[in-house]
């Protein structure tokens, strides 16, 4: 199957939005541009603003003053008085909790978010995104009956079956075990090279971060600022010679 090759589509977001956090009010301000296919991820402690920025860029939410352009289209432009809808913006997202329909079948699932389609066309591409998520065993299976590695990869696919510009990806791994989550990241990385979509997520795990980017951005406060380098781990040198001794056994596990 040839690989989707997208054609040259930044992202370029000037947002500033006042945000009320737990510690009182903050300005949400970011100049955030994303390189074509680039994979970035939004890393930053609990109430910085990810999610906000994530639903700005997508249109959930109106920003107090900015804009958004993807790919030389612009998506939101509070000068201008431009915000177009959200169904009229090439992106998928996924966010933590699936949301997926819950009395919907998995291929139903996929073929509802691919409105106006042929109907061959349409069932085609639902076969071929089931197939891409190890799920065409289960066409016919409602959430209920997927585990949660099923049904985050069925919510991927079906965000990607429009073969969205953009992918936004909310903390999409989180409810997961870890190894689920390893395979998924696996996923992820797989149908990231296959779509080639530009792809914004966030997560809290670093080494996800450092496994899945392109590029970690880290946001403060509402404030994208520079990474710090990982602090280097010190391990005290034994003193005595029977704690050499001791380290030693501990070292090879006796
Ligand atoms: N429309 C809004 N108006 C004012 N404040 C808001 C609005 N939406 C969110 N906030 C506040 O902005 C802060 C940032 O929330 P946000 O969910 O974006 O953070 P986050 O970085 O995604 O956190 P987490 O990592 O826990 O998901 C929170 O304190 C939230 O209460």
């Amino acid at each position: 199957m040839p690989n989707f090759v997208p054609s040259p589509r930044p992202l370029h977001a000037t947002l500033r939005q006042g945000l009320s956090g737990s510690q009182g009010r903050f300005l949400l301000d970011v100049d955030l541009r994303i390189a074509p296919g680039e994979f970035v991820v939004l890393t930053g402690p609990s109430g910085a603003g990810k999610t906000t920025l994530m639903r700005l860029i997508a249109g959930l939410m109106r920003p107090e003053s900015g804009h958004v352009t993807m790919g030389g289209e612009t998506w939101c432009d509070t000068k201008a008085g431009v915000m177009r809808p959200v169904r009229d913006r090439s992106l998928g997202f996924v966010f933590q909790d699936y949301a997926l329909f819950p009395n919907m079948s998995a291929a139903r699932q996929i073929a509802y978010a691919l409105p106006g389609m042929a109907r061959a066309e349409r069932a085609e591409r639902v076969d071929e995104m089931l197939a891409l998520a190890g799920l065409l065993g289960l066409a016919k299976a409602r959430p209920a009956q997927l585990s949660g590695g099923q049904k985050q990869r069925l919510a991927l696919v079906r965000a990607l079956a429009r073969r969205p510009k953009l992918l936004l990806l909310d903390e999409p791994l989180s409810a997961l075990d870890p190894e689920t989550r390893a395979r998924l990241q696996d996923d992820l990385r797989t149908l990231h090279a296959h779509f080639g979509a530009t792809t914004l997520m966030t997560s809290h795990d670093p080494a996800e971060a450092a496994r899945l980017a392109d590029r970690v951005l880290r946001l403060e406060a509402g404030r994208l600022v520079p990474l710090r380098p990982p602090k280097l781990a010190i391990f005290p040198r034994p003193k005595q010679t029977e704690d050499i001794g001791s380290h030693k056994a501990a070292c090879i596990g006796v």
